[in-house]
C-alpha cells in the first residue's frame, strides 16, 4: 500500500484519518510520520496531495473548485475505481463502464427512478412500508438495532422499485449478504478465509445467485410490457441501436449495483438524522412544529402524504442536507486521468487515479464555518455554490437516486417526528468510520410511540 514500504498498514493509517472528520493537514501529519507518503501541495491550501493508494499512483483532491473541475470533464477523467471494488459491485456495472454504454443504460435506469411521476407512483409504498415498520417497532416494546432495521426497510423499497418486491424471508436474507458485501467494499482486498474481502466475494457469488434465479424466473414467465413494469423489465426489453440485448451477466451487474446503491447510504442517513434530531431538542422542536404545520393543512380525504406536502418540508429538507454534509456517508469517488492535465495548477499525469474527497470540501472552514457543529441553519439562503456542496457528486455520475433518497430519509422523519421517540441504549457507543460512518452497536435503541394517533 505504500511506496517506500509496501508491507506497512499505511494504507489503513491513511484511511483512518481521512475517513473521520479530520482536517487534510492532521491526515498529511500523521501519514506521513507513519509511512513517508509524499505530497504535493504541502500545507498550503492547494488542496491536491499525491499518495499511492489501492496500489496505483493517486492525486487527493480536496477542494470545491479542483473537485468540480474532476466531475465535469468526462473527458479527462474517466470512472477509476480499485480494481477490488470494481469485483465486487460487478465488472459490467456503470463502475467500470465506457462512456457511451454508460450514457445509454443511464438513461434508460435513471429516469424511472427519479423525477416527479416516479417519485409519485412509489410514495404510497413508501409512506405505508415507514408507517407499518415504526408501528411493529414501537410494538416490540423492546431494544433492536436501529440501523440493521432501516437498512431492512429501505432494502425493501428498492427491492420493490427494481423488482416489483420479494417476499419478508427473502428479503432479510438479501439484504443480510448485502451487509457482507458492504463490510468487504472498503477493507483491505485480501482474498483469504476469515477476511472481510474474503466474505464480501462469497457474498456476491451469493447475490449473483438469487439474482439469476429472479431473472430466469422473469424470462420463462415473460415480462410486462406496461401496468407494473419494474426495472428488471426494463433491462430485459432494452435494445441498443444495433438492436443487441442486454445479456444476464449485464443486467445483473447492474441490479447488483442498483440495490446496493439504493439502500445503504439512504438507510445510513435515516439513522443519523434521527439520532441528531433526538439529540438537539430545539431542532426537533422546530423540525416536529413544521410537520405538524404541513398536517393540519392536508385536506380531510386526503390518504397518506403527497409529493406537494413533501415539497412544504423546507426545513426538514435542512436537517437532512446537514447530515449528508456533517456524516459524509459517501465520503470518496475515484476517477482516472485519461491525458496529462493541470489541476489547480499542478499537474496530474496520465493513467494516474483521482480520489475525489469529499469529506475534505464538507468539513473545510472556510467554506462551512464551525464544521463540526451540527447546525441545519446554515442551508437558510441561497443554495450553495456550486462544488461546495457534493454528497451526490456532480456531473454525469451524478447519484440518480438523490431525490427518491431524499424522499424516503423525509418521510420516515415526517412520521418519526410526529409519533415517536427513540433511546439508544449506548448513546456514547464509539463510531466505527469504514465502509461507511456508523455506531459500533448498530444504534441498538427502543422506539416508544409518543402519539396515540400512530
Ligand atoms: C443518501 C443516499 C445516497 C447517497 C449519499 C448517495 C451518494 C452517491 C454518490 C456520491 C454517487 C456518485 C459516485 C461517483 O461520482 O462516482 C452516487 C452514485 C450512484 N448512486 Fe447514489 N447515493 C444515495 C442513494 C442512492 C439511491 C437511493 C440509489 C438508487 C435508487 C442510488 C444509486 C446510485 C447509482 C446507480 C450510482 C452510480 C451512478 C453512475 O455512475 O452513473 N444512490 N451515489
Amino acid at each position: 500500500a505504500c511506496i517506500q514500504n509496501p508491507l506497512s498498514a499505511c494504507l489503513d493509517v491513511a484511511m483512518y484519518y481521512m475517513v473521520r472528520n479530520c482536517k487534510t493537514e492532521d491526515f498529511v501529519r500523521n501519514c506521513c510520520r507513519f509511512c513517508g507518503l509524499i505530497f504535493i501541495g504541502g500545507f498550503r491550501r492547494a488542496g491536491l496531495y499525491r499518495a499511492f493508494m489501492f496500489s496505483s499512483p493517486t492525486i487527493l483532491v480536496t477542494t470545491p473548485e479542483a473537485c468540480k473541475q474532476v466531475l465535469m470533464d468526462d473527458d479527462t477523467f474517466v470512472t477509476g475505481w480499485p480494481k477490488a471494488t470494481v469485483a465486487l459491485i460487478g465488472p459490467k456495472s456503470f463502475v467500470n463502464m465506457g462512456y457511451d454504454e454508460h450514457r445509454r443504460l443511464r438513461k434508460l435506469t435513471a429516469a424511472p427512478i427519479n423525477g416527479f411521476d416516479a417519485l409519485t407512483s412509489y410514495l404510497g409504498f413508501i409512506d405505508e412500508t415507514v408507517v407499518t415498520t415504526l408501528r411493529g417497532w414501537a410494538d416490540r416494546g423492546s431494544d433492536f438495532e436501529f440501523l440493521t432495521e432501516l437498512r431492512r426497510m429501505t432494502f425493501r423499497i428498492i427491492v420493490q422499485i427494481f423488482m416489483g418486491g420479494a417476499d419478508e424471508r427473502t428479503a432479510a436474507e438479501l439484504e443480510r449478504t448485502y451487509t457482507e458485501l458492504n463490510y468487504g467494499m472498503r477493507a483491505m482486498a485480501i482474498d483469504l478465509p476469515g477476511f472481510a474481502y474474503h466474505k464480501a466475494i462469497r457474498a456476491r457469488r451469493r447475490l449473483v445467485a438469487a439474482l439469476q434465479r429472479v431473472l430466469d424466473e422473469r424470462r420463462a414467465r415473460g415480462c410486462r410490457k406496461t401496468a407494473g413494469v419494474d426495472m428488471m423489465d426494463r433491462l430485459i426489453a432494452a435494445e441498443d441501436e444495433g438492436g443487441r440485448r442486454l445479456q444476464d451477466d449485464e443486467i445483473i451487474d447492474v441490479l447488483v449495483m442498483y440495490l446496493n446503491a439504493g439502500h445503504e447510504s439512504s438507510g445510513h442517513i435515516t439513522m443519523w438524522a434521527t439520532v441528531f434530531l433526538q439529540e438537539n431538542p430545539e431542532i426537533l422542536a422546530r423540525a416536529k412544529a413544521e410537520q405538524e404545520a404541513i398536517m393540519r393543512s392536508i385536506p380531510p380525504g386526503q390518504k397518506g402524504l403527497t409529493l406537494r406536502d413533501f415539497r412544504k418540508m423546507e426545513y426538514l429538507s435542512q436537517v437532512v442536507d446537514e447530515t449528508l454534509r456533517f456524516v459524509n456517508i459517501s465520503f470518496v469517488s475515484f476517477r482516472q486521468a485519461t491525458r496529462d492535465v493541470s489541476v489547480n495548477g499542478y499537474l496530474i499525469p496520465k493513467g494516474w487515479k483521482v480520489q475525489l474527497w469529499y469529506r475534505s470540501v464538507h468539513m473545510d472552514p472556510q467554506v462551512y464555518p464551525h464544521p463540526n457543529k451540527f447546525d441545519p441553519s446554515r442551508w437558510e439562503g441561497p443554495p450553495p455554490r456550486a462544488g461546495t456542496f457534493l454528497p451526490f457528486g456532480l456531473g454525469t455520475r451524478l447519484c440518480p437516486g438523490n431525490d427518491l433518497a431524499k424522499l424516503e430519509i423525509s418521510v420516515f422523519l415526517h412520521h418519526f417526528l410526529l409519533g415517536y421517540k427513540l433511546t439508544r441504549k449506548n448513546p456514547n457507543c464509539r463510531v466505527r468510520y469504514l465502509p461507511h460512518p456508523r455506531p459500533v452497536d448498530n444504534c441498538l435503541a427502543k422506539i416508544t410511540r409518543v402519539s396515540s394517533s400512530h
